[in-house]
């Protein structure tokens, strides 16, 4: 077994074993996206579990498509764990509209990353892919083996590529390397330091803020894209940066391991509770022009709950919580 990791007891997943550890909290550990919605959230997770040295580097500062930048990066700071939680993001009609964009920066992000974690020998490393990496038509609630068994949904298939390209990087490195890499596979999220923006975001920010100002402004009615019924699991960015954590000292096999909640909801059906958390009180509308992308999208979760863990921030909770973290942060809102 390819790990570096010596306490017992054996777990096994997937016909896999594994000796489950704690991190090194003085070690190095470098946050790629660390100012995003999910990397700020492991940045707090980390330092609450009293993780000393974490590093991260904006974009202007490191932009990790550029190779020769990326690796001297490595050569400088030498981290030993690496949280991957850098990438070209965006909602259904940015993947739709800038496919290229999608597929080209994140397979040099990766790329770049997991090449310059190779050749500096970090220890841990976990590369986050994303749902939409399963068919169109798989199985629901989808398990992690449905993988590469049918046809994308053509809206996302760019850059679900491009997440495939990254969790078969992560096997090969097992494979050629030894590297005691693992990758994990997030449903739809949502929390503090989201893409709050019209266009480009994923539909719950776009919904607390199209809600939120029809509210304030008595607006009669907002519309939202596609006709509401695809069906969507939603997890807190802290429930994500606690899974996280748990499967870096949890968890080292091949197989990438899904992280949701288990439950999901229509597009109608959270439209409605966020009108109710924001106040609106009018009409709301569809435009059928606009997609609905992959009918429904919910993970099964039964691999991660194995490994010893589950979501804690129910949806009413976590949309309270990012309705009022939009409310404080709406001046200064990136995108
Ligand atoms: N949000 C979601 O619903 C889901 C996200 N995921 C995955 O989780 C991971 C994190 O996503 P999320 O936090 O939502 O995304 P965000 O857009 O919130 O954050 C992405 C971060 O990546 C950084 N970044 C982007 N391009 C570059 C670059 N060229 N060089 C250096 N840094 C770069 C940005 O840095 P800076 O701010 O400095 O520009 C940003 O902080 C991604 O891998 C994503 O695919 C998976 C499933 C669902
Ligand atoms: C995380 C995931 O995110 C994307 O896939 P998606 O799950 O379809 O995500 P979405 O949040 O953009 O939409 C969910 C549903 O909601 C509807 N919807 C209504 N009104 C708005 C709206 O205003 N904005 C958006 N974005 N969607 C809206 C929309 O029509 C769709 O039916 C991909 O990037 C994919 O690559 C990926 O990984």
């Amino acid at each position: 077994m390819a790990s570096g990791l010596t306490a017992s007891p054996v777990v096994a997943i997937d016909g896999v074993e594994f000796n489950p550890a704690p991190l090194d909290r003085d070690a190095t550990f470098y946050v790629a996206g660390h100012r995003g919605l999910v990397g700020s959230a492991i940045v707090r997770r980390l330092e609450s579990a009293g993780f000393t040295n974490i590093v991260g580097r904006a974009s202007s500062e490191l932009d990790l498509k550029d190779r020769d930048a990326t690796v001297a990066f490595f050569a400088e700071t030498k981290p030993r764990y690496v949280v991957l939680a850098a990438a070209k993001v965006g909602g259904i009609l940015a993947n739709n509209t800038y496919p290229v964009d999608f597929l080209s920066d994140n397979i040099r992000i990766q790329t770049n990353v997991i090449d310059a974690a190779i050749a500096h020998d970090v220890e841990r490393l976990l590369f986050l892919g994303s749902s939409c990496i399963y068919p169109k038509f798989a199985p629901q609630p989808i398990p992690e083996d449905s993988l590469l068994t049918g046809h994308l949904e053509p809206t996302n298939d760019a850059y679900a590529i491009a997440k495939i390209a990254g969790i078969l990087h992560i096997q090969a490195a097992r494979r050629q390397y030894g590297k005691a890499w693992i990758s994990a596979m997030p449903t739809n999220l949502y929390g503090p330091n989201d893409n709050f923006s019209p266009k480009g975001s994923h539909v719950l920010p776009a919904l607390i803020r199209r809600y939120d100002e029809a509210a304030k402004s008595g607006a009669e009615s907002v519309t939202n894209w596609g006709t509401g019924s695809p069906r969507r699991e939603f997890l807190h960015s802290d429930d994500m940066a606690d899974a996280c954590l748990h499967l870096l000292e949890n968890y080292d096999g091949p197989t990438q391991v899904n992280v949701g909640t288990g439950t999901d909801v229509t597009i109608k059906e959270i439209a409605e509770t966020i009108a109710g958390v924001t106040g609106f009180e009018g009409v709301t509308e569809w435009d059928t022009t606009k997609p609905d992308g992959t009918p429904q999208k919910l993970l099964d979760v039964s691999h991660l709950a194995e490994l010893g863990w589950t979501a804690q921030i129910s949806l009413e909770e976590g949309l309270r919580r990012t309705h009022a973290w939009y409310l404080e942060n709406a001046a200064h809102l990136r995108g």
